[in-house]
């Protein structure tokens, strides 16, 4: 494949390494490409990967051509989701909080959990290394959605503050250290017994992984809106 590389950070120069390990080419890297070079850069690539901050978002959606768009970056609001979903009809686009096929499952397990344990309490619990920017992470708050769809619970980020009993809630609860790829936890607290669903990311290159296997799913699909869950699919046929 030809790759349009966003994001020169941790995550951007281990997918160009991994990227280029693999064959693929590497036509431009970087955060705000040149505006001369980009138009004539994007209807050349077969995939645009964006792993950098919300801010690039609007720039790489406005490049021409029909380059498949792998969205990795994470602090999005709903107004960015929209813009890719509104992407999506001229161009195939894939977003995940998390490239990963562990929490790709994790996610579906809490989702059965929660859907077994009611009256549960519940709470997720992420780490990450010291320099992320965002927090709670994506993926925390994908799990979130997983356990509670319809928003039916307060959803409390941190509890200080917020003293007295619980109420109908789900706590969040960033923590940030050291080098931690990126931990999980969704626990399901109940009376005298306690169900923990964890991930743990040895190393970055579970995303970057996911992310190329994603720029490869895309080549054969038609412009929407892909998820981990159709990866998925393709993993288990
Ligand atoms: N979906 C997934 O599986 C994963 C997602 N991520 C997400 O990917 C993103 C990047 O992670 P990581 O590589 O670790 O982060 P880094 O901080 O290492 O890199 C971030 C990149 O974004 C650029 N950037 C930062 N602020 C802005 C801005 N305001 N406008 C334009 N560019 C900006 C940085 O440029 P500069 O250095 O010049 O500031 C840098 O190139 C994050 O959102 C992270 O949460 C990470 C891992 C896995
Ligand atoms: O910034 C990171 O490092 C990660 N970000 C993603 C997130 O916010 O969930 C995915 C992974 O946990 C690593």
């Amino acid at each position: 494949m030809k790759l349009i590389i966003v994001g020169t950070g941790r995550m951007g120069q281990l997918i160009r390494q991994k990227a280029e390990d693999a064959g693929h080419e590497v036509l431009a890297m970087g955060d705000v490409l040149s505006p001369g070079d980009v138009p004539a850069l994007s209807a050349k690539a077969d995939a645009i990967i964006d792993f950098s901050h919300p801010d690039n978002l609007d720039w790489i959606l406005s490049l021409s051509g029909s380059a498949a768009l792998v969205e990795g970056t994470t602090g999005f609001d709903p107004s960015h989701t929209e813009r890719l979903r509104a992407a999506s009809v001229t161009r195939p686009v894939f977003y995940a909080s998390n490239y990963s096929l562990g929490v790709a499952v994790l996610q579906k397990l809490a989702s059965d959990a929660a859907k077994m344990l009611r009256g549960f309490d519940i709470e997720i619990v992420e780490a990450h290394h010291s320099r992320k920017a965002d927090a709670p992470s994506g993926t925390a708050l994908s799990l979130l959605d997983a356990v509670d769809p319809e928003s039916s619970f307060d959803r409390v980020y941190g509890r200080h503050g917020r003293p007295g009993p619980r109420t109908r809630e789900i706590g969040i609860h960033a923590i940030r250290g050291g080098t931690v790829a990126g931990d999980h936890d969704v626990i399901f607290f109940g009376p005298d017994e306690v169900v923990r669903l964890s991930h743990h990311a040895g190393s970055r290159e579970i995303f970057v992984n996911g992310a190329l296997k994603a720029a490869e799913f895309l080549q054969k699909q038609q412009p929407g809106l892909y998820t981990m869950d159709e990866l998925l699919e393709e993993t288990a046929a």
